[in-house]
């Protein structure tokens, strides 16, 4: 695991961006395509605003989430409406979206669907971006998750349904496996308190820090971007 430290939430987004920019780059050297799974929440807006503008060839990119509320993107949490409003934009507008959320009635429900969507696309994703909230939760997988485990398994499927994690409403999810063998895991955060956080996820995998398994797994790629 490799820790970039920044002063500034501006110079922060602009080195993810170029990192992710690069990876895709490489990967489309030697692929017709290339998967991207991007996180919500905050923190990846100003990525995805300069991301939009690299000079890639955007027609063979595909993207997709890591995670998503199961709500329709009408609504204010939907990380699919935030990926089309932030990142689907200017050069990338020629990326090829595949959302999570779908006519399901539920989470559970769509977990069929989206594992063989996934599994077509073939893993491993070229890059998944993660989040980390507060409480050490990463992508869906939250320390009081009932799926928890299931989404911690060696053999979970690429997503799983994360029923009753949070309030309002279900998640879905990739799984540890799928995230930890993507080309390049990044990880972004800011701020003194979700540092605490991650130095205590950094120390051993623990259930209380669902991010720690990203963390502590040696055989994972994974690039820590950090804005004090
Ligand atoms: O709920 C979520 O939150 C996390 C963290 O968001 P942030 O704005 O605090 O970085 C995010 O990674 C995840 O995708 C999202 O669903």
């Amino acid at each position: 695991m490799k820790l970039h430290v920044f002063n500034q939430i501006s110079e922060q987004s602009s080195a993810i961006a170029k990192a992710i920019a690069q990876q895709l780059s490489a990967t489309l050297a030697n692929q017709d395509s290339a998967v991207i799974a991007v996180s919500g929440g905050k923190s990846p807006v100003p990525v995805f605003e300069q991301l939009r503008e690299m000079e890639l060839p955007w027609d063979r990119v595909i993207v997709t989430l890591v995670d998503e509320r199961w709500v329709p993107e009408s609504d204010s949490g939907s990380n699919a409406a935030l990926v089309r409003t932030h990142l689907l934009q200017g050069q990338a507008a020629s990326a090829t979206f595949i959302p999570m959320f779908g006519s399901e009635a539920s989470a559970s429900d769509a977990e069929s669907r989206l594992n063989a969507t996934f599994t077509h696309l073939g893993l491993p994703f070229s890059v998944v971006v993660l989040g980390m909230g507060d409480d050490g939760h990463t992508a869906s997988l939250f320390p009081a998750s009932p799926a928890l485990d299931a989404g911690l398994a060696n053999d979970a499927p690429i997503c799983l349904a994360q029923v009753g994690a949070v309030a309002p409403t279900d998640r879905m999810s990739l799984t540890l496996p799928a995230i930890n063998q993507a080309g390049k895991v990044f990880l972004q955060f800011a701020g003194s308190a979700k540092k605490a956080v991650f130095d205590k996820a950094c120390e051993a995998p623990s259930k209380t820090w669902p991010v720690s398994f990203v963390l502590c797994d040696t055989a994972a790629d994974v690039e820590v971007f950090y804005a004090e």
